[in-house]
């Protein structure tokens, strides 16, 4: 058979292959309506299991592809039964029932002293609060948690050094909202009591993060890297102390901050390094203008179970912008996974989607629909 043959061919068999397809769709509609009558959930894990055996052993040679292929129709059926029906009612009404800010947020809980990062991203997001300190990041998910604040600000990620995991097993522990976002440009300086010759520093204090952010200078430089609970920390124990020798790297607002002379600037390595931070809600708010969506689930040890999760996002035109996997504590390789996408809620079919993972993925939270302000 010649090309042109061959692709006639496959267009007789779409041809015949589409009206199959809907009928199919129109089987699940009805499926829907009985399930409805019925009350019973939408997603049957046991009856798609079955039949993608039977598919996958039918296939012969093609058993790989016909199981994705069938797997994919069985994701669009329930999308289709999701639609007509709901579904997540618990998690709808609460989307539903969210305001779109908190009235006043006077306690927010942020890291470090005054003149830390975590800081200016938070003047950055909320100009007139002012912030209660804690010395490490599980001080702000405590006190979010006992009402101590009204609201906790958290470094993520940043564009050298990567995640902050420790944050993000935060995150999956306590489950609390997220309902802002902030990336701040950050420009690390080397400071110290006296204005000396960089020369004579010997040991530089700071976060493991800015350490990291800045190991190329610290190399270049010979400096030993030692590290402290948050910049601005580090910048008033070198204030303190008064003793040659060391330096900190911290923010030329926390130098200032805590009189110290500036011995160098822009010492990171990129020259484009951003942090992005985040912030935690015991009560979910949901902007109006909201264009992040923050998710969590683990996946079932089966093949495709995580392509088929963000296919159905794909489907949508949502853009996947982050994702982390942390272990699950006391399972063996098991793991909770953390997603960013673009997308509103308020919008039928993202919210029907979310809905839908509630109800078929285990250890799902829908963690919160935002703006990020860059
Ligand atoms: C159509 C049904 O609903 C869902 C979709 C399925 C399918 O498309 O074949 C199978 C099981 C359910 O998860 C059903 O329950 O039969």
């Amino acid at each position: 058979m010649t090309l042109e043959e061959i692709r006639k061919e496959i267009d007789r068999i779409d041809a015949e292959l589409l009206p199959l397809f809907m009928k199919r769709m129109d089987c699940a509609k009805q499926v829907a309506a009985v399930k409805k009558e019925q009350g019973l959930p939408v997603f049957n894990s046991s009856r798609e299991q079955e039949i993608l055996d039977r598919i996958g052993s039918l296939a012969g040679e093609y058993g790989g592809e016909a199981r994705l292929l069938y797997s994919s129709m069985m994701d669009m059926s329930r999308a289709l039964q999701y639609n007509l029906l709901g579904g997540g009612g618990e998690l709808r009404e609460t989307i539903r029932k969210a305001g779109e800010a908190p009235e006043k947020a006077e306690k927010i809980a942020c890291l470090g002293e005054s003149g830390s990062f975590s800081n200016e991203a938070l003047s950055l997001l909320y100009p007139k609060a002012s912030p209660q300190f804690y010395q490490g990041f599980g001080g702000i998910f405590a006190a979010v948690a006992s009402g101590d604040a009204d609201l906790g600000i958290l470094p993520v990620e940043n564009s050298s050094a990567g995640s902050v995991s420790e944050v993000y097993d935060l995150i999956l522990k306590y489950r609390f909202y997220i309902v802002n976002a902030a990336t701040l440009h950050v420009h690390h300086c080397l400071a110290a009591a006296k204005k000396v010759d960089v020369r004579t520093i010997g040991t530089v204090y700071s976060h493991p993060q800015a350490l990291s952010q800045c190991s190329e200078y610290i190399t270049k430089n010979d400096l030993r890297p030692l590290p402290c609970s948050n910049t601005a920390t580090a910048a008033q124990m070198v204030a303190q102390r008064q003793e040659a020798g060391i330096a900190a790297i911290c923010s030329e607002h926390a130098a200032n901050e805590y009189k110290l002379n500036i011995l160098d600037r822009d010492i990171q390595n990129s020259s484009n390094n951003c942090t992005r931070f985040v912030v935690i809600s015991r009560k979910l708010f949901i902007p109006d203008r909201a264009q992040k969506i923050s998710l969590c689930f683990s996946l079932l040890h089966k093949t495709g179970t995580l392509y088929s999760v963000l296919a159905r996002f794909a489907a949508l035109g949502l853009n996947l912008t982050k994702m982390e996997s942390r272990p699950i504590q006391d399972k063996n390789f098991e793991y909770d996974f953390y997603l960013d996408f673009t997308g509103n809620v308020r919008e039928d079919a993202t919210l029907n989607l979310i809905c839908s993972l509630h109800e078929e993925l285990p250890r799902f939270s829908f963690l919160g629909n935002y703006t990020e302000c860059e």
